[in-house]
């Protein structure tokens, strides 16, 4: 019998010429180490590349030539399971993205190697270069290169072959380590040492003392912290030879310094039970059952997860919480923390790459059995899953939108059938498609139509803007919203305000001649931030200070135009100076931390209005904002997006939501210049059930999801016209394949048809799910391989969430 010393690698190129695994040889001294799912370091062309193992040992190979051996091995257990191993197939295939990038998304940031270049010299330079850029080295790396400024000469001379390139692969440090202490020496010994320590020595006699105490206990140096001794007085002890110091790895814990409060088991509601005990019926019948949980804001969703997840740990399993990004507040990590204290693992991107690893190897060594997180915690390390929610699952985060543009829910749903457990979709206003199944009996509809503190939904006004302008009020706020906010906070209660910026900014214009201030390298304008007073691109990241005069008329006359939270605030300042503002969006949440500081000024209700962009629309429950208003109801009803007024009814509805969840009874008040569009008058009325039919009959008539399928071809490149030529080129490859009940529509410039000076295409394909679609997009797929040599680029984007 032959040897299976060949092993099959997927490498860190993510290109379509190498999708697909290559056969490499393995050492000697690796042979009995090496598995599925760890990662190596391989030699590919001339560099030195990650990869991931994805096959066991074999005996054969179809490639002719000599195999290379694998250079090193990353890892000492695999990182990716048989079953991710698997899933990243799926994704890949189904999503039309490169293996490589699917299990690169599977895993923390700090699994995914940095690549050092070195300059090395051949044996064609010269002496007097060696000596310049070399000294008496044979290697110099890219970064010292770069720091003593020979990187330009080097890449000249690699072009004329005097140098080379070498890449290698650098592992980042993954275990954060701490000083601990080994007491050497046992109480006697100690004992007679104390006789031998200057009485002066304070210090060192104190340290002697605790050294006796522990009677050989290792423990932490922060341990001796507390009798004041340091690092100094230690390190002297060691070389007394009481103690040796030594690195033990610890994790990095987000919240090891947040005191949480334990929260108790609430008694189920009737709704709940009803919900709660369907659920735990297809827990225990390990059946792979979806559930769409429709539950009204307040209604006690979040109470019947808990208790949920609590069955999964009674069984010995596990359970994944995906909740939007914007809705992982400090308040829901409490909500569990609170009930099931350290098995509970948090990913979110505002931890360190170290943090957001050390969580995750806790899932996967068993250390923790609850992971929450956003979309990307669906690709938890966990063995034995019993349990797995998509809170607010209509949210359109859920989906990727780079490579791979995989959706959540699908691999919620796949994850689900291989752990033989239901998936709970939890949202008050589920997204078309999943009420849709839920309808055709696909999912099964569980419904909540009450608050949880028995109070009626807060009644909503819709207050017409145009009005205000008839009457000269040319305030962001209408006198309707000023007067209830006034009277709101004179009751010592508290406001919350939402500025709907989706697809909107402030922009500058120039009163004279009209100009408005555009990104030089896209098509769009430039947005104006007033904190720094500079114009920003919020596509490629120019930006440029604000400027006095116009630059085509000469003129002064520039102004600020658009309702930024910026603006907001200011006006808030001027109509109420005496109250407290706390103002949340991109730029005031930036900092770790400070959305949680933030949110607990409203708490302790040392602020009284809360400001902020859809982010304070989810999630919040703040017993004592009686008072909701939404500046701008508008802005995303008009996005060019056939999602445009679902998306508006649910933000309405979730930010109503926000209003009255205590004793104390709420009012909503939505400010537009549309109040008689359907999304504002049956989010006003509460009313889903009738927006879900209206909507589905122009979906219907459309030819809309969810009735069709939707994929969007997007082609671009530095050239305008190649890039309409390509798309074209797309458009008819799918007509030449003439698939029944299809629709193309376009090709046509992008909303946003030039960033970073590329030039951007679309194309829709409206389908049914026919069997053959896959084969067409496969054959696109193909093509652009070799378009993308000459760098234009294709992606193909299956169920897009956004078409901007
Ligand atoms: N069974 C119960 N008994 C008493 N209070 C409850 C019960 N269930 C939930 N609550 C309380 O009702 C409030 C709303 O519950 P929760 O936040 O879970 O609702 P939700 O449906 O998740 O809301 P949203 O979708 O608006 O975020 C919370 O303050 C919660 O503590
Ligand atoms: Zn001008
Ligand atoms: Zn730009």
């Amino acid at each position: 019998m032959q040897a299976k010393n060949i092993i099959e690698v997927i490498v860190d190129v993510p290109t379509m010429q190498t999708d697909r695994p290559y056969d490499y040889s393995i050492p000697e001294d690796l042979k009995d180490l090496i598995q599925p799912g760890m990662r190596v370091q391989v030699p590919f062309g001339s560099r030195n590349l990650l990869g991931y193992v994805i096959s066991d040992p074999k005996a054969t190979t179809d490639f002719e030539g000599e195999l290379k051996d694998i250079t090193a091995l990353l890892d000492d257990e695999p990182v990716l399971s048989p079953e991710m191993l698997a899933l990243g197939k799926q994704i890949a295939a189904e999503n039309f993205c490169f293996l490589v990038e699917a299990y690169h998304t599977m895993l923390p940031n700090l699994l995914k190697v940095d690549y050092d270049k070195y300059f090395l010299p051949t044996t064609s330079i010269s002496y007097r270069e060696h000596a310049q850029y070399f000294s008496d080295f044979n290697e110099i790396s890219w970064a010292e290169a770069e720091e003593k400024g020979y990187l330009a000469d080097l890449i000249k001379l690699k072009k004329d072959n005097k140098v080379s390139i070498d890449y290698r692969v650098e592992d980042r440090k993954r275990y954060k380590t701490e000083k601990w202490v080994q007491p050497l020496m046992g109480f006697d010994q100690l004992e007679d040492e104390l006789q031998n320590v200057r009485k002066t020595a304070k210090k060192q006699l104190a340290l002697v003392e605790v050294l006796m105490e522990l009677d050989g206990k290792k423990v932490s140096a922060k341990y001796f912290e507390e009798f004041d001794i340091h690092m100094a007085t230690l390190k002297a002890g060691a070389e007394k030879g009481w103690l040796s110091l030594f690195d033990q790895p610890v994790n990095r814990d987000p919240y090891a310094n947040i005191v949480i409060e334990k929260s108790e088991k609430l008694q189920l509601q009737a709704q709940q039970e009803r919900a709660f005990a369907a659920v735990k019926t297809a827990m225990d019948a390990q059946k792979d059952e979806v559930f769409l949980l429709q539950g009204v804001t307040g209604s006690g969703k979040t109470e019947v997860y808990l208790q949920l997840i609590q069955e999964a740990l009674d069984k010995g399993q596990e359970a994944i919480l995906l909740v939007p990004e914007i809705s992982l507040t400090p308040q829901m990590v409490n909500r569990l923390k609170g009930r099931f204290g350290d098995m509970v693992a948090v990913l979110h991107s505002q931890l360190s790459t170290g943090e957001h690893f050390d969580e995750w190897r806790k899932l996967k060594n068993g250390q923790a059995k609850i992971a929450v997180g956003a979309r990307s915690s669906i690709f938890a390390p966990l063995h034995n899953i019993g349990l797995i929610i998509l809170d607010e699952e209509h949210e359109t985060t859920y989906k990727q939108s780079d490579n791979p543009r995989y959706h959540a829910r699908e691999v919620a749903k796949w994850r689900a059938n291989k752990h033989g457990c239901p998936v709970i979709l939890g949202s008050a206003t589920p997204s078309l498609e999943s009420r849709a199944r839920a309808q055709n009996g696909v999912y099964t509809l569980l419904e909540m139509p009450e608050r949880s503190n028995h109070q009626a939904l807060p009644p909503v006004e819709l207050i017409d803007m145009r009005e205000e302008f008839r009457h000269k009020n040319y305030y962001q706020f209408s006198r309707k919203l000023r007067d209830e906010m006034q009277a709101t906070m004179d009751r010592g209660e508290q406001v919350a305000l939402m500025l709907n910026r989706r697809g909107y900014a402030n922009f500058m214009q120039c009163r004279d001649c009209g100009y408005t201030f555009q990104c030089p390298n896209c098509d769009v304008s430039l947005t104006y931030h007033y904190h720094n007073k500079q114009l920003q691109c919020h596509y490629c990241g120019y930006n440029a200070a604000r400027p006095q005069t116009c630059p085509q008329c000469g003129q002064t006359h520039l102004r600020e135009f658009g309702t930024g939270t910026e603006k907001v605030e200011q006006e808030i300042n001027e109509l109420f100076p005496n109250k407290t503002v706390v103002r949340m969006d991109m730029d005031t949440t930036r900092r770790k931390g400070s959305h949680e500081r933030m949110l607990k000024q409203i708490a302790d209700k040392k602020a009284d209005i809360l400001l902020g962009t859809q982010m304070i629309a989810k999630g919040l429950d703040f017993p004592n904002i009686t008072l909701v208003g939404i500046i701008n109801a508008d802005t995303s009803l008009y996005l060019p997006d056939f999602r445009a007024a679902e998306r508006t009814f649910q933000l309405l509805t979730q930010m109503s939501g926000r209003a009255g969840r205590g004793d104390l009874s709420g009012q909503v008040l939505i400010q537009t210049y549309n109040p008689d569009h359907y999304a504002l008058t049956l989010a006003q009325h509460h009313d889903y059930d009738t927006f879900y039919q209206t909507e589905m009959r122009y979906r219907k008539l459309n030819q809309y999801s969810p009735y069709f399928y939707t994929v969007r071809f997007t082609v671009s490149n530095f050239d305008d016209h190649t890039a309409m030529a390509t798309a074209a080129k797309v458009a008819h490859m799918l007509r030449e394949a003439n698939v029944a009940g299809t629709k193309i529509i376009g090709p046509a410039q992008s909303t946003i048809s030039r960033v970073n000076n590329q030039y951007y295409y679309q194309l829709l394909y409206q389908h049914r799910g026919n069997q053959a679609i896959h084969q067409v997009l496969q054959a696109i797929q193909d093509r652009a391989q070799n378009w993308s040599k000459d760098k234009i680029y294709v992606s193909i984007d299956v169920d897009p969430m956004t078409f901007m």
